[in-house]
Order: structure tokens, then sequence, then C-alpha cells
């Protein structure tokens, strides 16, 4: 599991271990591990050119510590110092090491954003935004101190102009807003350097699966495994306008293991369905029940079904059941209408994306891309459901425990009838007995892998997704060895 933790969580943390260690030990611990970062992208670090962009606070210290170990190393190291004041004694140290102090941005090969860190609050004031502006657009590698300057660390909140880095390095442990979009998009590759911070660490407050989790979450059939067991999902998706997604969602299903896809719908996308998936077993409604459907272990609704009575009725009657549901698309806009069928005893895991969620808890679209994270939590606590927040991170959040950030995925998935997909990965999940955190964390990471794969790189198709869900799953065993990264 890979953990995160919000600026006042760290500073707590960072202050219980400062009390053992002697004064600065903790600032040159940053420095060294940020130098060694420098030095590598820099490959040779004998004349270099280096620029640092100091800040007043403690990120402008470790700036220009590091700034001091490079010019000690033969770097030509510059500093533009931003702030109404400077870390004093790294400044002493940076100038007896050689480096300089200057005005302009210049042609440096590696840039140290020093600007701010986890002290920043709100969007970055003058000088700091026009600093970063013209560094953003100078032909070098970027390297953010523990959070790209403009980025909330907390949150992920981008609220004005930011530091893209190309790679930051992070002090002690990760923090939220590197994990969470949009401040996430700025990060780059992420280097956590530690400098002892460990055992002062509380509960995270986000956490990301790794492989090697979503590997021991996932079932896996034995001996005494029979379809039954294995999980059987009711899928009611699709509409006479909307076939594909039918065909899409039962395909999640199906690709992710589900034991038995039973799917219910009007005769046009019962049609594709059977063409498509002789594997499900189908059931053509004249109306808007599900009574004769069969026993399920879980409920998947909404993908295609349209937001009209039939469709109302339909998921009524999925949400009257005493299993465990999954609502998307259009039964995420029924619910949004008529919150009082969310009141029911089993779990609700929701699927929206920012559109659909801000429908849900009427707030602002902008408003929830822009604080995705705030969002997803209060969705979770005020409906009492759990919910997956999708977009190019995905959020699951439940009420009272770390929200799950999923960090696999590719920007290729944006592209029509992927979320169907997710629905039935998600719903096979369900059915198979994990809880709606755990199936909605593995379903979004599974979905993001098969992303990766289906895509390498150039387009791809909803249904390539789903077929490769399976290689996603086989994968899993060398993904655990390499970490998961995101690409
Ligand atoms: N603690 C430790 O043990 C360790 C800490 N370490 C390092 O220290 C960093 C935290 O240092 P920090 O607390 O000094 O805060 P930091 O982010 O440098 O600056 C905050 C200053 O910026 C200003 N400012 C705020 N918002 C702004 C805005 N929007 N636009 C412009 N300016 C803004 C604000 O100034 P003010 O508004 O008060 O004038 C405030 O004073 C941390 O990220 C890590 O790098 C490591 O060495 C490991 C050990
Ligand atoms: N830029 C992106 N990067 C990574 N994943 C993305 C991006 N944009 C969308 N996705 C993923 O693609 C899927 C789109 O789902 P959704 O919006 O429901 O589309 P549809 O309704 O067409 O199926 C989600 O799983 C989402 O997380
Ligand atoms: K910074």
């Amino acid at each position: 599991m890979r953990t995160a933790y919000t600026a006042d969580q760290i500073r707590a943390a960072e202050l219980a271990l400062m009390a053992t260690l002697p004064e600065g030990t903790l600032m040159q611990r940053a420095a060294a591990g940020l130098t060694s970062v420098c030095a590598s992208l820099l490959g040779r670090v004998y004349g270099s050119r280096v620029l640092l962009l100091v800040g007043r606070g403690d990120n402008g210290g470790d700036a220009l510590y590091a700034g001091e170990r490079l010019a000690r190393r033969g770097a030509r190291v510059e500093a533009i110092l931003a702030g109404s004041k400077t870390h004093a004694e790294g400044l002493a140290a940076f100038l007896e090491a050689g480096g300089r102090v200057v005005e302009e941005v210049g042609a440096p090969e590696l840039v140290v954003d020093g600007l701010v860190g986890i002290g920043a609050s709100g969007a970055l004031r003058e000088p700091y935004a026009s600093l970063v502006a013209e560094a953003n657009a100078v032909d070098a590698l970027m390297v953010a101190v523990d959070v790209p300057s403009g980025v909330d660390s907390s949150t992920g909140r981008v609220a004005g102009v930011a530091v893209d880095a190309h790679v930051t390095v992070t002090m002690g442990a990760c923090k939220t807003g590197l994990l969470v979009d949009p401040g996430a998009a700025k990060v780059g590759l992420l280097e956590v350097i530690d400098i002892g911070l460990g055992p002062y660490l509380p509960d995270p407050d986000v956490a990301a699966l790794t492989a090697e989790d979503v590997e021991g979450l996932l079932p896996r059939p034995g001996a005494e495994s029979d379809k039954y067991r294995r999980g059987v999902i009711g899928i009611a998706a699709g509409s006479d306008r909307y076939t594909g997604a039918a065909v899409l969602s039962v395909g999640g299903a199906l690709r992710a293991g589900a034991g038995m896809v039973r799917y219910a719908g009007t005769a046009p996308p019962v049609q594709q369905v059977r063409a498509r998936w002789p594997e499900a077993v189908v059931t053509e409604l004249d109306h808007p029940s599900i009574a004769g459907v069969g026993r399920v272990q879980a409920w998947v609704a909404g993908p295609g079904l349209g937001t009209g009575d039939w469709a109302h009725e339909l998921v009524a009657g999925v949400l009257a059941t005493d299993v465990p549901v999954l609502l998307d698309a259009d039964a995420l806009t029924i619910v949004s209408r008529d919150r009082g069928l969310l009141r029911r005893a089993a779990p609700v895991l929701i699927t929206p994306h920012a559109g659909e969620l801000s429908r849900l808890i009427g707030v602002p679209g902008d408003r929830v891309e822009a604080s995705r994270l705030e969002h997803a939590r209060r969705a979770a606590a005020e409906l009492g459901v759990t919910v997956l927040l999708k977009g190019s991170t995905t959020l699951i959040a439940e009420d009272e425990r770390p929200v799950r950030v999923n960090l696999t995925g590719s920007s290729w998935l944006a592209t029509g009838g992927t979320g169907d997909v997710l629905s039935g990965v998600g719903g096979a999940l369900l059915a198979a007995g994990l809880t709606p955190y755990d199936a909605g964390s593995c379903a979004a990471f599974l979905h993001g892998l098969a992303g990766r794969i289906a895509s390498d790189g150039a387009p791809l198709a909803a249904a390539d997704v789903a077929d490769a869900v399976p290689s996603a799953i086989r994968s899993l065993r060398g993904e655990s060895r390499s970490g998961g990264r995101r690409s």
C-alpha cells in the first residue's frame, strides 16, 4: 500500500522526530536526498548549470543546501531569492560553496523549485507566480522540492499557476496532493526521501493499492468453486437507444471473472448482448421489473439505461433488493432526482464522473473537478454510500476510511464506453464478495492497468479494455515486483 498524508500530519510527525535529533538534521537529510536525485538527473555534476528558485521558508532552505552540495561538486549554481526573506544559514552555506545570487532565470540545465512546500496556502502570489510561469517555459529539467509550488500539498488543488515538474523529490512521506489531480498531473516522477519520519506518521489520509495488494484481495477460484459461489452478477443496463453500454458492462463483468452474468434489458440490447456474449444468461424485459431474472449476489444498474419512468422503476427495483448494488451513469441521474432510493440496508457503490457527482451533491462540476478529494469525501458522507469518482485519477471514498487513490490508468481511457466496462468489473468483484471499498479500488486498478495494456501508447476502444482485463489480472504478479507505477 502506498500511503500519503496531509501537510498537518507531516508537520506533526516532523516535530516529533525533530525533538529527538540535533537541530538542522532533517534539512540536511532532505538536502542530501535532493542532491542525489539532481546529480543523477544531470549525469555529470561538474560544470552543469543549475538554477535554484528560493522562497522564504524551509522549502527554500532545502534548495539552498542542495545547491551548496552541487556547487561543491563543481556545478555552476545560481539562485533567485524570491521571498521577502531567505533561510539565513542555507544562504550562507550556499554562498560559501561558491553559489551566486542572480535576478534572471537565464539558461539552466536544471531548475530546483524551492519556492513553497507544505507551508503554502492558496494561489501563488507575486513574484512567485510570474517566476514559475517563466521557469516552466525554460527548456530545463524541473525538480520540485517536496511539492511542485502552486499545488496544495493536502488536497491536490491548483488555484493558479503551478510548477510543472519532471521530478518531485518529497521529504519523509508522500503528500496527499501529489496523488490527487489536478495537482498529481504536475508532479512528474515521484521520489520519496526517507528522513526517518516513518515511526511518527499517523494513519494515512489517502492510500493507493499496489499490484501486490490487488493480487491479495482478488478472489481466485479453487477446487471447491462453482459458478454460483464465484459470484453471480445481475446487470440492468442498455436501452433501445444505447445498446452498446449493455454489451460493454457485461463484457467487463465476464472478463473480470464473474461466475455468471445475468443480463436484463429490452429486446434491442438483449439481442446485442446475446450476439457478443453467449456466456451471459439474458432476460428480455417487457416491463421494468427484475422479478423474473433470478438470484444474484450483486447488481449493476445504469449504463445506457435512460432516465425516464421505465428506467426509474427498474433502478428502484434493483435498489429494493437485499444485495450490494453498483450504480453508474443514468442510474446516478435517477437517484440524484430521488435520493430516497439510496435508503437501503445493503451497500451501494456509486461510480460517477465529476459531472454526475456534481448533480448528486448539487455542486457545480468545475468545483468538483478543482477539489475532487473534498467532494468525493463529502458525497460519501452525505449519501452514506461508497463513492468511486472517475477521472484522470480515480478516487474511492467511504466515510471514516482513508480515501483510496488509483495510480494505474492511461489518458487513452478518456473515450466513450470505458466507464461501462468499469461498472461490469466493479460489479463482478462485488458479486464475488469484496466490500464496495475493495471492489471499487480493485476495479479501478484493474481497469487502469487494462487500459494501459490495451493502449500501449495508442488509441483504444472500450471493448479492448474489457478484453485486456484478464491480461491485467495475469500481470499482477509481475507488476507486484516492479511496483505498479503510473505511466
Ligand atoms: N519541518 C521539517 O522538519 C522539515 C521541512 N522541510 C522542508 O520545509 C518545508 C516547509 O517549510 P515552511 O514551513 O517554512 O514552509 P514553506 O512551504 O517553505 O514556505 C511557506 C512560506 O511561503 C509563504 N507562502 C505561503 N503561501 C504562499 C503563496 N500562495 N504564495 C507565495 N508565498 C506563500 C509564506 O510566507 P508568508 O505568507 O508568511 O509571508 C510562508 O512563510 C517543507 O515543504 C520541506 O521542503 C524539510 O527540510 C524536511 C524537514
Ligand atoms: N484523462 C484520463 N486519464 C485516465 N483515465 C481517464 C481519463 N479520463 C477518463 N478516464 C477514465 O475513463 C473512464 C471513463 O468513464 P466515463 O466517464 O463513465 O465514460 P463512459 O460513460 O463513456 O463510459 C473512467 O474509468 C475514467 O476514470
Ligand atoms: K516546492
